[in-house]
């Protein structure tokens, strides 16, 4: 099955920062990864979407160069993983998907343990056990034993850990896992955080309301096959999962005006107005299209209190279960 690529505006300008070709890996009878293609575009979060056993950990232990793939290569600009494991190992920060058993440390001492293992000079370590502890929001935790920690608490000391070194690429395989609500929006803005740092991020994840939330790019895996890449939105719009919008009118009676004005436009299907002063509506087009309507429902004189478009979310979640559900029928 041919998957689909879809260009990302940062392919379109920039070389990617990581390349993967056909890509395949096979433990003594499961075939975990079949010709994989893809690109990650620097200074993206890059969501990797599968059910269980798609073969997310496998794609991710090869780019961090922990595993060899059967077949393929993996560029990191102009280097090829297998050729230089160390180098890449040093480039990339490497969450895994659990926690080891935590030696009997407190947060720092964890934290300049690994410093130590990554070979940062020993004068150097307090200061960069100390920046980290700030930026994973835990100074007030620096002695307090690791094993007391609450989950999302160690969560965000294992991902100090993984930029202990700092490196360009920071690989998270399921970091949300087991984290309350709140701890999965703290999760959430330490990697926009990590972005604004200029770090490209790579997240697994099998909950795909995760993903979309914080993804600028996505790629779903099944069964060990890319099915589709690309940015979040091109991907949703070309599974048929659209946008939503929403528009709110200071005025009931013009509600019916503005559902005819909408009515002639082609990006808009399945108009409904479930409140008073309320319109919902499909929407296909791109934000060019979305700005042309709100200009031309003001035009024509609607009194508009908001107009919304709605997108991500429980749409992504509708249209993985529709792609997955779709191949494995096929
Ligand atoms: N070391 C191994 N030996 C044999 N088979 C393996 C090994 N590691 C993974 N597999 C198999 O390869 C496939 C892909 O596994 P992988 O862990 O990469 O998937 P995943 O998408 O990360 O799944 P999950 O969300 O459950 O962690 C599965 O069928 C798994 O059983």
């Amino acid at each position: 099955m041919q998957p689909m690529v879809l260009p990302s505006p940062a392919t379109v300008t920039t070389e990617p920062l990581i390349k993967i070709q056909h890509v395949s890996k096979r433990y003594r009878n499961t075939n975990a990864l079949r010709d994989i293609s893809l690109e990650i575009p620097r200074g993206t979060i890059f969501g990797l979407i599968g059910p269980n056993g798609a073969g997310k950990t496998t794609l991710l232990r090869i780019l961090a160069a922990l595993l060899t793939p059967s077949d393929g290569q993996v560029w990191f600009e102009q280097q090829e993983v297998t050729r230089a494991p160390a180098i890449i190992q040093r480039k990339v920060g490497y969450m895994p998907d659990f926690f080891g058993v935590y030696p009997d440390l407190t947060s720092a001492e964890y934290l300049e343990f690994y410093a130590g293992i990554h070979g940062i000079p020993r004068q150097k370590r307090a200061g960069i056990v100390n920046d980290l502890l700030e930026l994973v929001e835990l100074s007030s935790k620096r002695d307090a034993m690791v094993e007391t920690l609450s989950r999302g608490m160690k969560q965000r000391l294992c991902l100090a850990r993984a930029l202990v070194h700092d490196p360009e690429i920071l690989i998270l395989d399921e970091p949300a896992s087991g984290l309350d609500p709140r701890a999965r929006v703290e999760l959430r803005e330490l990697v926009r955080t990590l972005q604004g740092m200029g770090k490209t991020v790579l997240i697994s994840s099998h909950i795909l309301l995760e993903l979309a939330e914080m993804c600028t790019d996505i790629a779903i895996l099944q069964n060990g096959e890319l099915i589709i890449a690309g940015d979040v939105e091109k991907v949703i719009r070309q599974l048929g999962g659209g946008r939503q919008i929403e528009i709110r009118l200071l005025d009931n009676a013009r509600v019916e005006d503005a559902v005819q004005h909408l009515k002639n436009v082609t990006d808009i299907q399945n108009l409904t107005t479930p409140e008073d002063r309320l319109i919902q509506a499909d929407f296909s087009g791109d934000d060019q299209a979305l700005h042309h309507i709100l200009a031309a429902l003001i035009n024509a004189g609607l009194p508009i209190v908001s107009f919304a478009p709605r997108s991500g979310g429980g749409r992504l979640e509708e249209v993985f279960l529709n792609i997955t559900e779709r191949n494995s029928q096929s």
